[in-house]
């Protein structure tokens, strides 16, 4: 379990720069492309890469697809993130656009393998029963947060060491009837791009806490990039501390969301 002091360090900055409620129903949803060519769901499946902790799905998203996305992401009006934080959040520069689009999100779910992997989860070839399901995923998983964040990161662009926060939130955000009081308890990340595609750098770092105070801190764990994988990691209380590497050469585009399970 990670120690209670980290909570008061560099906390992420899932939610900085925010837009007021105004500005944020003001937003129209862009008209993303289709979800498509995808692979089938029997042909995908979840590798651990630190158990219990960071699993990945490689080609969650096939190559075209991924392509598809960047030249249409490219198209939108991303706002450069302030070198500057706000106390208390971690120094993060890159590009993004944030929009909060629950039909989107439902996509993303849905009409992808992501839905099938996660409620029946088998991993590096092991089923989980539905206690150990619950216990994986902090819960009964409803789908994934509404606040879509796309982040392009440049050359020199990184996000700094930090955790990630858990979130309360009302599932889908939008839809009020049928709304299911929810949590945030993973981040996903989708790659976009990777060394294939020109970009160099920018790997995902994890620095997994030592067994014990007394204990050296083991070695990170470094997610490199690959175009089309998604990347899902444990955030709030039990969030690893990790950063974003710099981009050392090309375009690093990933798409950012949250898994979420009813509250
Ligand atoms: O860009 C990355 O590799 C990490 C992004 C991240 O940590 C975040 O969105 O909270
Ligand atoms: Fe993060």
């Amino acid at each position: 379990m990670p120690s209670k002091s980290k909570q008061t360090k560099k906390s992420n900055a899932s939610t900085a720069p925010k837009a007021t409620a105004a500005e944020e129903a003001k937003q129209q949803p862009p008209n993303w492309p289709a979800i498509q060519p995808l692979l089938p769901s029997s042909d995908l499946s979840l590798v651990s890469l630190l158990p219990d902790q960071i699993l990945t799905i490689p080609h969650f998203w096939t190559s075209t697809l991924c392509k598809t996305y960047v030249n249409f992401l490219a198209s939108l009006s991303l706002t450069t993130t302030p070198g500057k934080p706000k106390k208390g959040d971690a120094v993060r520069v890159n590009d993004r656009f944030q929009i909060d689009d629950p039909a989107f999100a439902e996509k993303l779910w849905s009409g992808t393998a992501l839905r099938e992997l996660l409620q029946n989860p088998i991993i590096d070839g092991e089923a989980l029963n539905k206690d150990d399901a619950s216990a994986l995923w902090g819960g009964e998983v409803l789908g994934l947060n509404s606040n879509v964040r796309i982040y392009r990161y440049s050359k020199g662009q990184f996000f700094d060491q930090h955790y990630d926060d858990s979130n309360n939130i009302v599932f889908p955000s939008s839809s009020v009837p049928s709304a299911v009081p929810a949590k945030t308890t993973w981040t996903l990340l989708l790659y976009l791009t990777s060394p294939a595609t020109g970009c160099q750098g920018g790997e995902t770092v994890f620095y997994p806490d030592p067994p014990s105070k007394r204990d050296a801190a083991p070695p990170p764990v470094v997610a490199s990039l690959e175009v089309g994988m998604a990347l899902l990691h444990r955030h709030g209380k039990d969030c690893l501390l990790h950063e974003g590497r710099e981009v050392t050469e090309g375009e690093k585009w990933i798409i950012r969301s949250d898994i979420c399970v009813k509250r």
